[in-house]
């Protein structure tokens, strides 16, 4: 039997990583149109790890976060997500190699304007196919304080409301990987901070990866590690 080995395996002692990039590059148009957004991206993220994504407007993070989430593809380059291999995959591949694996919450929440924060928050496991959908969103949102507004609609809920939700619907399935895109950027400091406070919470009892890019100096300080982008490449990485 053929012997299976991944980028993602270390030594024994060291843990196993959740990304690995190598010379990420993405270049979107073509011709005298092309514009090179990620410019050779290596980045070596190990399970677990808090990462905070700076960098000024225009400099590539939300780009970034989208190849690294399998959202977008790169142009070139090599890439090992939760242990799959996201540049060989094909489009249905890697939807199936994404479900379940990376929860996502942005800052304009995104949440489905016709279901209840229950549905929301259930939809998502229910069409990833795994068992008891309704009592675990049901958990989830109890867990993010929401336990007494599972009938309400988006709509009927404050913004703040609204992010717990959509954190509640990104660590349901249990993530290995999940990817925060300025989640606090549409709320007002001290909800806003509540919300940080839940989502690193919540990453601590899942054990997920966490990826996130803010402009908030204090929220980066609460991550392990600072990586900053400028023009489409690491400018800056250091460890906390
Ligand atoms: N579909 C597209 N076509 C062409 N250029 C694009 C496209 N999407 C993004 N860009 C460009 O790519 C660069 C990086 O954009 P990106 O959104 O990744 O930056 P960012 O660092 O997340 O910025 P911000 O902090 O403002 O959200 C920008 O110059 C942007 O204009």
């Amino acid at each position: 039997m053929g012997h299976v080995t991944s980028l993602s395996t270390g030594p024994a002692d060291t843990p196993p990583s959740s990304i690995v990039a190598r010379d990420l590059r993405l270049t979107l148009g073509s011709g005298a149109s092309a514009v090179e957004i990620l410019r050779g991206i290596d980045l070596t993220v190990p399970q677990g790890q808090t990462l905070a994504l700076l960098g000024p407007s225009g400099s590539g993070k939300s780009s970034l976060m989208a190849v690294l989430s399998g959202l977008e593809r790169a142009s070139s380059g090599t890439l090992e997500v939760a242990g799959q291999d996201f540049a060989a995959l094909d489009e249905d591949a890697l939807a199936r190699a994404r479900r379940g694996r990376i929860g996502i919450v942005l800052q304009a929440f995104h949440l489905l304007p016709t279901m209840t924060a229950l549905e929301n928050v259930a939809t998502p496991l229910e069409l990833a196919g795994m068992d008891g959908a309704r009592d675990r969103a049901e958990a989830e949102l109890a867990a993010v304080g929401l336990g007494h507004r599972l009938t309400h609609y988006p709509a009927q809920l404050s913004g703040g409301e609204q992010q717990r939700v959509a954190i509640a619907r990104a660590t349901a399935p249990r993530p290995v990987l999940i990817f925060a895109d300025e989640p606090t950027g549409n709320l007002d400091a001290a909800t806003g901070e509540a919300i940080v406070e839940l989502l690193f919470a919540r990453r601590a009892e899942t054990g997920a990866t966490l990826l996130i890019i803010t402009h908030d100096a204090s929220l980066a300080e609460k991550c392990q590690r600072v990586v900053t982008l400028a023009d489409g490449h690491i400018a800056n990485d250091t460890r906390g």
